[in-house]
């Protein structure tokens, strides 16, 4: 009896660990040779299990590691068990733009917070119509509006980038020399400039992160919680249990904790629709989304809906835009022959500082919109792949056929460095957007073209380029007319390089290194500024 008792003992014992193995070794089989997608390339651990990718996001290297795929396997990488990476300008129209069958992909469920928004609703019917009553912040006459606020924050940036405020860089304080102002770290300033934009466009109202230190901790919390963001949008199955996640993140969470009250702060203090309709002359995104109806159903968003889509927009608005700031200054600061011809075509153009907030004649400025073009190529602002799932029927994608409920998606950073379309894709080089004698020709500006995506395109495009562009057209042109700007001499002036000695990808000391966690973290350049003497 006792005999039968320790063989049945045993084989309970024994039947874990040989099932266990039995398990790994079919998923594996099955992973490797059965999966649909078993046929496409692309690192070992990623046929597997999505921790190779959310290790990458993690590292913030995720959009390197995309491009360095492409370079080993191809233009079709297997990057997790069912998601593939497409590196092609016929991919990139395949997938995302007007009337393909797929919508966007599970991952956004991980930047949901409480309900969807604009950015993360998956259901195409509902983004439609939350679509169509944002974009009414967006429309020309809206525009119109924004200018003027806009114009009193860059003139504060401007003003304040001058002043005698010693900030530390890495802990050290330097002093101002020679009618130049201190050395100042653009990536924070940018940031700064960037939400106090947002935030005066969007609400009408100012945080002053430019002038004052008072809530700049609030943009290290938004920065700090990405992190954590960019990790589960890579394995969303880290989500699901509280204790990992709290064990794995615990900065980021009490960082998320953070910016979550301040937004509940503001928003209680923010108004409601009676301030709205109290104050129609100085209109903001907020007071615009409050009265908007839906041309098609006559609905309109509710309060709760205004507060996210507000705080999306922010959000969304103002990191992007300061990545795309810091590299402009990045590129120029360290391209001394484009600095000169865009300070002459800025400085010729315009006969004093205002006239720069007329939108149509700072549009003129071609060569400028094609530097801050290149530079949005070279360091994008969303660098890795916005996956998008395969709908019911399956979807041709660069002439294969992806079956149903498989994600797919282009890496940003590997297309604007793929040399098919951009030859030379290190080389920061406006002109590749010019057509002309000393520039381009049309054919090779429409390759680039076609597989230009930084704001992506088609139903999900970015809501606000529009005034993005105009942000940073104005934004560029007043500093670049108002001042010179110089790289501060010694290590202070190869913060946001690239390192010889660094991992492959991040070894270019004429890139701007960015960190990403859905968008990007960086730091850098360091710049110092000196008035210009302006000529009447
Ligand atoms: C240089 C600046 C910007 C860049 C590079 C940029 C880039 C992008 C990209 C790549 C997407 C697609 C995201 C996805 O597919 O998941 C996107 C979407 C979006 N962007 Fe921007 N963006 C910028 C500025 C702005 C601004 C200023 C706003 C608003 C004030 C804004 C609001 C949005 C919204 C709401 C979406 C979601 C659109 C949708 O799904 O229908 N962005 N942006």
């Amino acid at each position: 009896m006792d005999l039968q008792n320790s063989a049945s003992r045993l084989h309970l014992l024994l039947f874990f660990p040989v099932a266990g193995v039995l398990w790994i070794v079919a998923y594996v089989v099955y992973q490797q040779w059965c999966h649909p997608l078993a046929k496409y390339p692309g690192p070992f651990l990623a046929k597997f299990t999505n921790l190779y990718a959310a290790h990458h996001a993690w590292k913030g290297d995720l959009h390197l590691d995309m491009w360095r795929m492409h370079l080993k396997y191809g233009d079709k990488v297997r990057y997790a068990p069912n998601r593939l990476l497409f590196n092609t300008s016929a991919a990139l129209k395949d997938i995302y733009s007007n009337n393909k069958n797929v919508k966007k992909s599970e991952v956004y469920n991980a930047m949901v917070h409480r309900a969807p928004n604009t950015l993360t609703q998956r259901d195409k019917k509902l983004h439609a119509r939350n679509r169509r009553l944002i974009s009414q912040g967006f429309s020309e006459s809206s525009m119109r509006v924004y200018e003027k606020p806009m114009a009193a924050q860059i003139d504060i940036f401007c003003r304040c980038l001058m002043e005698n405020e010693e900030e530390p860089i890495n802990g050290i304080s330097y002093p101002l020399e020679g009618g130049w102002s201190p050395p100042r770290d653009m990536a924070k300033w940018c940031e700064r400039l960037a939400f106090d934009l947002m935030f005066d466009i969007v609400f009408n109202d100012e945080y002053e992160m430019v002038g004052k230190p008072n809530y700049r901790r609030v943009l290290d919390a938004i920065s700090t919680s990405a992190v954590r963001v960019g990790v589960l949008v890579q394995a969303p199955e880290l989500k699901e249990s509280r204790r990992l996640n709290k064990w794995l993140f615990p900065k980021q969470i009490a960082a998320r904790t953070e910016f979550i009250s301040f937004v509940n702060k503001m928003l209680q203090s923010k108004g409601s629709k009676s301030e709205a309709e109290a104050n129609p002359d100085r209109r903001n995104v907020f007071t615009i989304l409050t009265n908007a109806k839906d041309p098609e159903t006559g609905e309109s968003l509710r309060a709760s809906e205004i507060g996210a889509e507000s705080t999306t927009l922010i959000i969304a608005g103002s990191d992007t835009t300061s990545t795309a700031l810091s590299a402009f200054f990045f590129y120029i600061s360290r391209n001394s022959h484009v600095y000169d011809k865009v300070a002459k075509e800025v400085r010729e153009h315009f006969t004093n500082a205002e006239e720069i907030h007329n939108r149509p004649k700072v549009n003129q400025c071609l060569y400028l919109r094609a530097c801050i073009d290149e530079a949005m190529r070279m360091s994008p602002s969303v660098g890795s792949a916005l996956y998008r799932e395969v709908e019911n029927g399956g979807a041709f994608i660069d002439g294969d056929h992806i079956p149903a409920g498989y994600d797919v998606g282009t890496g940003i950073y590997s297309i604007h460095h793929n040399p098919e379309y951009f030859p030379y894709p290190f080389k920061y080089h406006p002109e590749r957007w010019i057509v002309g004698p000393d520039a381009s020709t049309k054919d090779s500006v429409e390759r680039a073209q076609s597989a230009y995506t930084t704001f992506s395109l088609g139903p999900r495009g970015c809501i606000g380029k529009g005034l993005a562009m105009m942000e940073m057209m104005s934004v560029l042109a007043t500093v670049l007319y108002k001042f010179d700007f110089k790289i501060p001499e010694g290590q202070l002036g190869r913060v946001g390089e690239g390192n010889i000695a660094a991992e492959f990808g991040r070894h270019r000391d004429d890139e701007l290194q960015l960190k990403d966690q859905v968008t990007a973290a960086k730091f850098g350049p360091v710049l110092q500024f000196r008035p210009r003497i302006i000529e009447s």
